[in-house]
């Protein structure tokens, strides 16, 4: 078996568009546009392009986009000063903080300081609480964006056998808590499990987010299994993902790196910040 390899550029490129249509609509209403505030502290290369490209699709997608580029030397108080000064401007629907921060700044105490109604990445513990037990709130867009190319795939989910490989706060946990909304049974593999080949071959739907180039292998994977590759590791071949591209003679979907999930994590991130501002205006939206 060949796989189909899930297009994520393309998938995202139409959530892009639908989110553009919903901007207009809010703008046409409400008379302003949608507002993301994106701050990025120091000058960290990969971090500067992921700004950066945030920054255009915001614009693209008719949204106003706010960047706060600040020193690498810039104090844990003023960063918490600048998401205060956002947390109370009107203009401002969503606001992102840059990960990792510099290691003199404590993650926590900022992730914590967004208003959660503004928290876009769905990082603040409310927000993680809020889907841990099925409240609205926002879900983080990396997780969110593999579940809607796995049900493009796949359809109903429900009694489907999940493995999320990695258990952070950003991508593992909310992961395995969205497939578990979907009726999968769902374990979390981690640097800890024992025996993950024999983990991963009992699952329908693999999501590998652990960073390690090309750890899943072809014999791990359950013939036409969904495969859904988070890891973007930098190595002297390129960009790489988690799962050994030769996966594909075996699986029945998967995603590329780059061009799947990547893309999917930006367009994720324009669509929260349309339901932030429908929310706070009071306009009706779908998407
Ligand atoms: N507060 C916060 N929220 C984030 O969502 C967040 C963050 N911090 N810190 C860094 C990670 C990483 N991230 C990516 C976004 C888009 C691509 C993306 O578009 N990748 C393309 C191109 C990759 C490339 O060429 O470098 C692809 O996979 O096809 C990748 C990674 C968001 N992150
Ligand atoms: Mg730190």
């Amino acid at each position: 078996m060949t796989a189909t390899m899930i297009d994520g550029k393309a998938f995202a490129a139409g959530l892009r568009a639908r989110v553009a249509e919903g901007a207009a609509r809010i703008f046409a209403e409400a008379g302003r546009r949608p507002g993301l505030a994106v701050v990025l502290v120091g000058d960290d290369p990969a971090s500067s392009v992921y700004v950066r490209s945030k920054g255009k699709a915001t614009v693209a997608a008719g949204m106003e986009s706010f960047e706060h580029r600040l020193p690498a030397s810039t104090g844990e108080a003023e960063l918490l000063a600048l998401v205060a000064q956002l947390n109370a401007d009107p203009a401002v629907d969503g606001i992102l903080v840059q990960l990792p921060l510099p290691k003199h700044i404590d993650e926590r105490a900022v992730i914590t300081s967004i208003d959660p109604e503004k928290d876009v990445d769905g990082f603040h513990p409310v927000n993680a609480g809020r889907l841990a037990t099925g409240l609205e709130g926002f879900v983080p867009c990396t997780p969110y964006g593999c579940l809607m190319l796995i049900k493009d795939q796949l359809g109903d989910l429900a009694g489907r056998d999940a493995v999320v490989i990695g258990r952070s706060n950003i991508v593992g946990k909310p992961m395995a808590q969205l497939l578990i909304r979907e009726s999968c049974t769902v374990t979390v593999a981690h640097s800890r499990t024992h025996d993950l080949p024999d983990v991963v071959r009992r699952a329908d739907i693999v999501v590998a987010a652990v960073g390690r180039p090309a750890m899943v292998k072809p014999d791990w994977v359950k013939p036409g299994a969904t495969l859904i590759d988070v890891g973007i590791n930098r190595t002297d071949a390129g960009l790489v993902g988690d799962i050994d591209p030769a996966c594909a003679e075996v699986a029945g979907a998967m995603t590329p790196v780059p061009g799947g999930v990547g893309p999917m994590t930006i367009a994720c991130l324009l669509r929260n910040t349309l339901v932030s501002a429908s929310r706070r205006l009071g306009v009706a939206y779908a998407i």
